[in-house]
Formats: structure tokens, C-alpha cells, sequence
């Protein structure tokens, strides 16, 4: 038994019971650790429910990032760069399992195909809802875009916060980290700095 979760693409199997239990069992004694009562009347289904938003929150492990791609690939002879950009990216750092989260700006020149504009900031997820560092999410983006679709050049930048940078250890409220990760086309000085330039403009 157990339930379903909308994950955004499709719904999977994802609340195993055997796991979500085998989690807050885990939970359940973190409270006790810190010095809480798992018992106490508000926090007695915590560890469940902590249980499940990990299951979410990691739930990019179940997903096929290439499939998603393949499955809205069109034939079309456009050969300007698309650009989809301020993608919400919420992930968790693997060092510290505290959020890292801010926005993916990505680009790809077609070369005989394009992708339906939704399977991007879908892919974005496959590989954000996972624990990561920014550098891998990102090459993480640009490869699978750039091996499934084979476009003339993919072009992935991301902006991220980062919790254990911000709310513990160095307690910086406001730095922003900048990755990013470029192929083909993009090598080009002039087409890099367009995407740049578009990426930064104020256009809608
Ligand atoms: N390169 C990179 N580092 C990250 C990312 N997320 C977290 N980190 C860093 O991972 C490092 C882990 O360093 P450690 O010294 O092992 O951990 P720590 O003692 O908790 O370090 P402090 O955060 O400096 O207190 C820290 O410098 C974090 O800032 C990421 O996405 N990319
Ligand atoms: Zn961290």
C-alpha cells in the first residue's frame, strides 16, 4: 500500500510505507536527540510528516531526466537561441541537507529539433530534487539537454542562496552564488554574451 504524490510530471509511486516509516523512525529519535518529547501532542506526527517532505524533496531520484526530454521533442527548422529563464530551482545541499534555492536561466540552440518549453524547468527539478551542489546541478542540466536533444550549444546558468551559508556557519544573509555551464555554440564570445545580455534584461 501506499499513496500517490504529485510530483509535477507525472504521479508516482513515491509515499512507500515501508520507507516513509523506516524515516520517521529515524525522525522520532532525531527529537529525542534534541532534547524534545516526539510525544508532545504537536509534534507527535512530525516525524511522518517530516518522513514524506524528504521523500519530496529528493523525489528527482525517481525521475528520467532524458525521457522527460524525449517525450515532447518536435522537428523544426528554428536556429535562434530559445531562452527560459527565472526557473525556481529549489534544491538541498549534500553536505548539510539544508536548502539552496534562486533560479536557472537556460538556453539551447535548435539543430533540427526543438523541446516543449515546460521539459525544461522539468529537468531543472529531475536533477534539483536531489541532493546536490550547485556546480553538478548545473552540468547536471547542461549535459543532459545537450546529449538528448543535441542542439548546436546549451547554456545553463543558476543563481542560488544558500541556507548553510545564511542560517548557520558563516552567516552571510545576502551572498548569491553564480554557476554556470556552457557548450557548442556558446563557446562563441558573441553568442555567450548575447545569452548574457538576454538573461539580464527586464523583457516581459
Ligand atoms: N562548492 C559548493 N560548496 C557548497 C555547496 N553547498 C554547500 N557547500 C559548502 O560545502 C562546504 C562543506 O565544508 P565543511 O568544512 O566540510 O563543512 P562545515 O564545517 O559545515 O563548513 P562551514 O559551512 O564553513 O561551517 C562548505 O564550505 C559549504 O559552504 C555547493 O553547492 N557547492
Ligand atoms: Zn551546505
Amino acid at each position: 500500500m501506499s499513496e500517490q504524490q504529485e510530483t509535477g510530471y507525472q504521479k508516482i509511486d513515491r509515499y512507500n510505507t515501508e520507507v516513509i516509516s523506516d524515516i520517521a523512525g529515524h525522525y522520532k529519535q532525531i527529537l529525542s536527540d534534541i532534547g524534545e518529547d516526539p510525544n508532545r501532542e504537536g509534534i507527535v506526527k512530525t516525524p511522518e510528516r517530516a518522513a514524506k517532505a524528504l521523500q519530496f524533496l529528493t523525489h528527482g531520484y525517481d525521475l528520467d531526466a532524458a525521457e522527460i526530454l524525449k517525450s515532447a521533442m518536435f522537428k523544426e527548422e528554428y536556429s535562434q537561441m530559445v531562452i527560459v529563464k527565472d526557473i525556481e530551482v529549489y534544491s538541498l545541499c549534500e553536505h548539510h541537507l539544508l536548502p539552496f534555492f534562486g533560479k536557472a536561466h537556460i538556453a539551447y540552440i535548435p539543430a533540427g529539433h526543438i523541446v516543449g518549453l515546460s521539459k525544461i524547468p522539468r529537468v531543472v527539478d529531475v536533477f534539483a530534487r536531489r541532493l546536490q551542489v550547485q556546480e553538478r546541478l548545473t552540468n547536471e542540466i547542461r549535459d543532459c539537454i545537450q546529449n538528448t536533444l543535441n542542439p548546436a550549444g546549451v547554456a545553463v546558468v543558476i543563481e542560488c542562496k544558500h541556507m548553510c551559508m545564511s542560517m548557520r556557519g558563516i552567516q552571510k544573509q545576502n551572498s548569491v552564488t553564480t554557476t554556470s555551464a556552457f557548450t557548442g555554440a556558446f563557446s562563441n564570445d558573441k553568442t555567450r554574451s548575447e545569452f548574457l545580455r538576454l538573461i539580464s534584461a527586464d523583457l516581459a
